[in-house]
């Protein structure tokens, strides 16, 4: 699935957008605090349930409003919508006219991926982030997981509440064995299905490395760390750390604290790695999730960049611009000016006889000597001011 048509209302500074994708690549450009982060948190907002930026959800809502809507039709003329009034916090999302309750129901629907100038300080600042991103795919790749991670998690709830009541009683504490038992069993089974995703990814990744960070691709190793110690039953674990899970009074081991350690020559990678390596890794990773998720055939990827200049020289940028064409998905990439995406300009510019269209209209903006010429509907361009969106590329006549 691809998204052909994004409307909102008063999201943020995007008071009244009504705008048509394409359905491979669409870039942005526009200053700063024009509007194009709010745009990608748009879209974010409605397969995540939530903002990429922030947990505020009354910061999403246009200064003196009080309910904002976000919108799509995909290819399928399916129409799938969200408005959320932040006065009362009521949700109303619609997904083909059918009224749903539930926000984690967005996400089966449209799988988006964001990968921002701050994404890889997260990523790589601590597991949150790292685990966030490994179930993301796993929910769109392994379509048991979701009710297997469900039961998890009522099982880790009953535990760590026997935690909390501790030995009070002789009860209590055959709750909390009853309990431990269906907790090492589903943490077994979770680090499973986890290993074989990790491990799929691992194979995936090799091949964007390759393109990405070719000098590094075969110094780089990737540890998946199950969320206990590897050669140790977890029954065994936990009876040995009865007196510390109950001073912290939840669950120190158990797969909710899976992590993936990603080295370099054996050592951490992020302390070695410079800031665009380690965003160049970061795509990497994502491509090779989103080339996961688009092999299942369920939901087609929608990959958002922001920023895509940030911490990336002209080499990066053509290398990002050869492998973002190999891959199934759409793309949505936002840039403060024309000149940091002329290497993708360039790459996307196939001479078409019949069509003749220079690379970018923006003629201010973009390198004048650039003479490449482009069919027709490759990609399209946006200009984002003052949280209006207009097309600049092919026409702007929509
Ligand atoms: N709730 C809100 N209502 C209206 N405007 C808002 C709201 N929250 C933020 N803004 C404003 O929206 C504008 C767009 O912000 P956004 O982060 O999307 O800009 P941007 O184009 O991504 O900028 P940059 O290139 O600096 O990252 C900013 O001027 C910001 O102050």
């Amino acid at each position: 699935m691809s998204v052909d048509k994004l409307i909102t209302r008063n999201f943020r500074n995007l008071h009244d957008l009504d705008i048509n994708f394409h359905s491979k690549f669409n870039f942005f450009v526009g200053d700063n605090g024009s509007g194009k982060s709010s745009l990608l948190e748009a879209l974010f907002y409605l397969g995540h349930g939530k903002s990429f930026r922030t947990s505020k959800t009354e910061a999403l809502v246009c200064y003196k409003k009080s309910d904002f809507v976000v919108s799509i039709k995909n290819d399928n003329n399916c129409q799938l919508g969200l408005s959320r009034n932040v006065s009362t916090g009521e949700t109303n999302i619609k997904i083909d006219g059918e009224r749903h309750y539930r926000l984690s129901v967005l996400a089966k629907n449209i799988a988006i991926q964001i990968v921002t100038p701050e994404s890889f300080k997260l990523f790589f600042g601590g597991p949150k982030e790292r685990r966030r991103f490994i179930d993301l795919g796993m929910f769109h790749v392994e379509h048991d997981f979701s009710t297997l991670w469900k039961s998890f998690n009522r099982v880790l709830k009953q535990r760590n509440a026997c935690i909390r009541l501790g030995n009070s009683s002789s009860n209590s504490s055959s709750m909390l064995t009853y309990w431990t038992d269906q907790f090492c069993e589903l943490s077994k089974q979770v680090a499973q299905v986890r290993f074989e995703y990790t491990s799929a990814i691992i194979k995936e990744l090799d091949v964007w490395l390759a393109m990405l960070l070719p000098d590094l691709k075969s110094r780089v190793t990737v540890q998946y760390l199950q969320g206990w110690p590897q050669k140790k039953e977890l029954k065994e674990v936990l009876f040995d750390n009865i007196m510390r899970e109950a001073s912290y009074g939840y669950s120190l081991y158990g797969a909710h604290k899976f992590d993936v350690k990603f080295l370099l020559d054996k050592q951490s990678l992020e302390t070695q790695l410079s800031r665009g390596q380690q965003k160049l890794f970061l795509l990497a990773l994502t491509f090779a999730q989103a080339k996961l998720i688009a092999q299942v055939n369920r939901v087609k990827p929608i990959l958002l960049i922001d920023d895509i200049g940030a911490e990336l020289d002209i080499n990066s940028r053509r290398a990002l611009s050869s492998a973002l064409e190999q891959l199934d998905c759409q793309v949505l990439i936002t840039a403060i000016e024309c000149e940091v995406l002329q290497p993708f300009f360039d790459r996307l510019a196939i001479i078409d006889n019949d069509h003749k269209y220079d690379s970018c209209i923006d003629s201010d903006k973009i390198n004048p000597e650039s003479n490449s010429t482009t069919k027709l509907e490759n990609y399209k361009v946006f200009h984002v001011k003052h949280g209006e969106i207009t097309a600049m590329y092919p026409d702007n006549s929509e």
